[in-house]
């Protein structure tokens, strides 16, 4: 594993954390987090985030996702400063700049899978980009389905469905949280390659928190958070190298 370098900033970072804290509580209950996390994530790469439970993934993606504030340090997508907004711009922001695949699917059950797809788009009044609904549809086996009701559709489906909802605005970064948990292998697979697919052919920036080595491994970079702090980073990662960093952090505690 390697140590990370500290990043620089640059036009090609969609996001990134510059010494950033999160303290949950206060007094002898306080729990650190994020403990001065500094790391970048460039534009059109696929970023693993893995590290064992309690090391701070989630929150990692939380504040960069404006979903979560910071105790200190800068949350940065593009040249937004996410920690030194209101509540509404982070709402905006998150509408109209972000892309979320959750575990869950968080699908509208009363919509249609299409509807779901469009409601970003619509609750930011633009419509999608000529041609790439069809692309997205087309290239997740959706095409048949569009009419369906989230009830109607497979684990697999509905996660397929997320994901083009995220895709669709063309956001500048997509964070996927776990997408594959609650996925059979086979599911799994198809969404982690589209998602790869998504980085390659569209130039899409994804982040994803996973606890499973095989889907790191569909990744082209994978850092590693351990007790709040990057513990380091694999480039081209396959299932071997990082079954063995994370062995490596596990004997390191
Ligand atoms: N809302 C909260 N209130 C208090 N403590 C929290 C809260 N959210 C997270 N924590 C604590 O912060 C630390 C980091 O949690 P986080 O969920 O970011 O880790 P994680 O690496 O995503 O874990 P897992 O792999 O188990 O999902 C943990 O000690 C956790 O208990």
């Amino acid at each position: 594993m390697h140590p990370l370098q500290a990043p620089d900033i640059t036009q090609a970072t969609a996001v990134a954390a510059v010494d950033l804290v999160k303290v949950y509580g206060t007094g002898d209950t306080a729990v650190r987090a994020l403990d001065g996390v500094t790391v970048g994530f460039a534009r059109a790469q696929f970023t693993a985030i893995m590290g064992p439970s309690g090391s701070g993934k989630s929150t990692l993606m939380h504040c960069l996702a404006g979903l979560d504030t910071a105790t200190s340090g800068r949350a940065l997508l593009g040249g937004t400063d996410l920690t030194a907004q209101s509540d509404r711009v982070l709402t905006k922001v998150r509408r109209e700049r972000i892309g979320f695949v959750f575990q869950s699917f968080n699908l509208l059950p009363q919509l249609t899978a299409e509807q779901n797809i469009l409601l970003p788009l619509e609750l930011a009044g633009r419509s999608a980009e000529r041609g790439l609904l069809q692309h997205l549809t087309e290239s997740l086996g959706l095409t048949g389905r569009l009419t369906h009701r989230p009830g109607e559709l497979s684990g697999g489906q509905q996660q397929r469905v997320a994901v083009a909802r995220a895709l669709v605005s063309r956001p500048e970064v997509v964070f996927a949280d776990e997408p594959t948990g609650n996925l059979d292998s086979r599911s799994g697979a198809e969404v982690l390659t589209f998602l790869r697919n998504s980085v390659r052919e569209l130039g899409q920036t994804v982040v994803m928190v996973t606890h499973d080595p095989g889907a790191a491994a569909y990744a082209d970079r994978v850092v590693m958070l351990a007790d709040g702090r990057i513990a380091g980073e694999l480039h081209d990662p396959d299932h071997g190298s990082i079954a063995a960093a994370l062995q490596e952090l596990g004997a390191r505690r």
